[in-house]
């Protein structure tokens, strides 16, 4: 049984997606009316899915290497009318998150330990929220949680960080703004090592990728982490915003070759109708979407779900 068939027997588990891609179903809302008033499969028919889907942000490598698969398809199981193309459609773009293996999306933590999550990424893409979110999440469940305000550059930010503590009711830790941002870390861990802290959440100032300083600062950031506690960090997560398009898959890049990541944080799917970055990633890096953001409230942070992400963007299509 394809992925399509299975996929639409379940009920998606998370109804968070649901709002949060609206923007981006409209996309493949086209594609389908596209489908439903096209008379034949022939190289126009191509050409304008690949317009759709190059549209939705789904990038021209990753686009280009679906459209060959989907012709394919067309020869092996002999269709002929352009509608019969929605289950295959589905399935070809699951294969291309899923490329024949087991995607781990969970956050890495351990319990007993401090785990250190360190957050990288360029200006404004949502790493404050994001910690803000998850902290409330890790509270919830009980664990001993520690803000660290590694972003002392930005005016305002050491500020931005404390209130989300206090939304989020964990502890914060800050030096005075100019510090260096390492050794605001490395002061952090110890009293989080001392105080048996269960998660340190650590928030970075915004920087460029092409900014070769602020990108070895980084790498100065983990190896500060590495040194305090050997098995950290469990996660260096790169946070992107997803209405930047094509310009976060250069992000992706260039912070993996810095700091290393363990996974990505999409932030504001819910403002784009180019959702499917997510697929563009996946194909081109090979990095785990985490978690995505799906609106700017405090519970808007929901676990990757590659069923009900495809399940929502393809509603129209049943
Ligand atoms: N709609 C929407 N807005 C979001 C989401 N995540 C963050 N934002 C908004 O994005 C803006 C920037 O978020 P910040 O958390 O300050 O970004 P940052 O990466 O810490 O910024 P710098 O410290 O300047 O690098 C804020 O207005 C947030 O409310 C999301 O998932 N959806």
């Amino acid at each position: 049984m394809g992925f399509f068939s299975r996929l639409f027997k379940k009920k998606p588990k998370n109804d968070k997606y649901q709002m949060g891609l609206h923007k981006s179903r409209s996309s493949f809302d086209n594609l389908k009316k596209l489908l439903d008033e096209s008379d034949t499969i022939n190289d126009d028919l191509f050409d304008a899915i690949e317009d759709l889907l190059i549209s939705a942000d789904i990038g021209v490598d990753t686009v280009l290497h679906f459209t060959n698969e989907l012709r394919n398809e067309v020869i092996n199981k002999q269709f002929e009318n352009p509608s019969d193309l929605s289950e295959t459609i589905v399935d070809k773009l699951f294969e291309i998150y899923l490329k024949d293996e087991f995607v781990d999306t969970t956050l890495s933590f351990t319990e007993g330990e401090v785990n250190v999550f360190l957050f990288v990424g360029v200006n404004g893409v949502g790493k404050t929220t994001t910690i803000g979110k998850l902290a409330k999440q890790y509270k919830d469940q009980g664990k001993k949680v520690l803000m660290v305000a590694g972003d002392t550059f930005r005016a305002g930010a050491i500020e931005q960080l404390y209130e989300w503590s206090k939304r989020a009711k964990v502890d914060f830790y800050q030096k005075d703004a100019g510090s260096d941002p390492s050794s605001v870390i490395f002061e952090a861990l110890e009293k989080a090592k001392k105080e048996t802290y269960d998660l340190v959440l650590v928030d970075t100032a915004g920087r460029l990728q092409n900014k070769v300083n602020l990108m070895n600062e980084l790498s100065k950031m983990k190896r500060v982490i590495e040194k305090a506690l050997p098995s950290q960090p469990a996660e260096t997560l790169l946070v992107i915003d997803a209405t930047t398009g094509q310009n976060g898959m250069n992000q992706a890049k260039v912070f993996n070759e810095a700091t290393d990541l363990t996974g990505i944080v999409l932030t504001k799917l819910d403002g784009t109708a180019k959702g499917g970055i997510v697929l563009a990633i996946r194909h081109l890096y090979n990095l785990p979407i985490k978690y995505v953001g799906l609106g700017e409230k405090i519970d808007d942070l929901v676990p990757f779900d590659i069923e009900d992400y495809i399940y929502n963007l393809f509603k129209g299509f049943f």
